[in-house]
């Protein structure tokens, strides 16, 4: 459905976007996830048509979108600030779309009525924006976007001025509607649990480049390199030289699954794969801190003998130890991830 080609956009010398590809598949959810300045929105742009390129092309169903203007594409937008006409009333903004593509007013009443089901909000339509909740707004934009059945619907932070416990259920009936109606969606985020929960696919960027695509899954479990793995908040990273099963670490001795890569490499270990024993095993390492989150408890540890850098576990709730405490630590095999 969409393809992107070499996509490159530069803003004085430096390439906001830089040479990227991407192919979006029909129904499919792919979110851009990275950290401030990666180029995700700029990105978004050139698929909307608000952002000419320096080089690469655009296709949207095969079809090159040089030269196609915004509202021939058949795109629909959301933006972070979703951007409701505040003299409207609920209705009025959704139908928005509908009214400059001269839709006749009974059939844009029933889709406004469709929609606003659909979106969660029955018999909302005459209520002034201005009197909605900001989860109630973003719900009436999300509306307005999907109204004229636009191809593909890019989304921009779409949930980002919202409480956590607010997107956390929002993501969630997002992914479901989308499901349901089989929209095509490129969304853009930096907040990794949202891209996780909403994507099919997720597509790590850093600096106008494509990090690692994958799915939520397997961009989990195989980080593909050292920027991706802290992105998503790993920061067990150590310098290893690998032979046969077992690399050779500033924390000792990690075994490898069999076929790793022999040589000087990095390594990651999964917090998960960090666990706490006796101390007179492994490496032996004082509790510096804990933090609880929810179905376990991260673990910062330091090892003792000072050289080697802090380490972080996660732990079940019952088997954390104390603050200060002194364990022994090993580590699992199948947590190991070599990083590129
Ligand atoms: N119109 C512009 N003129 C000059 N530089 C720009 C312009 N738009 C974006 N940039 C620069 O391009 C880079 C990528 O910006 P972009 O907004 O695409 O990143 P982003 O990943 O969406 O960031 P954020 O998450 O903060 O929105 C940044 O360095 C930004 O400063």
């Amino acid at each position: 459905m969409l393809a992107l080609q070499d996509v490159t956009v530069r803003f004085g010398p430096r390439a906001a976007v830089d040479a990227v590809s991407l192919d979006v598949a029909d129904h499919e959810i792919v979110c851009l996830l990275g950290p401030s300045g990666s180029g995700k929105s700029t990105l978004l742009r050139v698929v909307a048509g608000l952002q000419p390129l320096d080089a690469g092309r655009v296709l949207l169903d095969g079809a090159d979108q040089a030269g196609v203007p915004v509202h021939r594409r058949g795109v629909g937008l959301m933006f972070q600030d979703h951007q409701l006409f505040p003299q409207r009333d609920v209705a009025g903004n959704v139908a928005f779309g509908l009214r400059v593509r001269g839709v006749p007013r009974a059939e844009r009443t029933a889709r406004v009525d469709e929609l606003l089901d659909l979106v969660g909000l029955p018999g909302a339509g005459p209520r002034p924006v201005a009197a909605l909740s900001g989860g109630e707004q973003q719900r009436v934009a999300l509306a307005r976007a999907l109204a004229p059945r636009p191809r593909l619907l890019m989304l921009d932070e779409p949930l980002g001025q919202l409480d956590r416990g607010l997107r956390e259920r929002l993501v969630t009936e997002l992914r479901r509607l989308f499901g349901r109606l089989g929209t095509t969606v490129l969304a853009v985020t930096h907040d990794q649990a949202e891209a996780f929960a909403l994507a099919d696919r997720v597509v790590v960027m850093h600096e106008g480049r494509v990090a690692q695509v994958g799915s939520p899954l397997e961009v989990w479990r195989r980080p593909a390199s050292e920027f991706v793995a802290r992105f998503l908040g790993f920061d067990n990273v150590v310098a290893a030289t690998v032979l046969g099963t077992a690399a050779t670490t500033a924390w000792g001795p990690i075994p490898v699954p069999p076929g790793t890569r022999e040589g000087a490499v990095r390594l990651l270990v999964r917090p998960a794969g960090v666990r706490l024993g006796d101390p007179a095993e492994g490496l032996r390492c004082t509790v510096e801190g804990r933090t609880f989150r929810g179905h376990h408890v991260a673990v910062r540890l330091r090892p003792v003998d000072g050289q080697a850098p802090p380490l972080e576990a996660e732990c079940a709730l019952r088997d954390t130890p104390d603050e200060g405490a002194v364990v022994g630590v090993a580590f699992r095999p199948d947590e190991v991830v070599v990083l590129d």
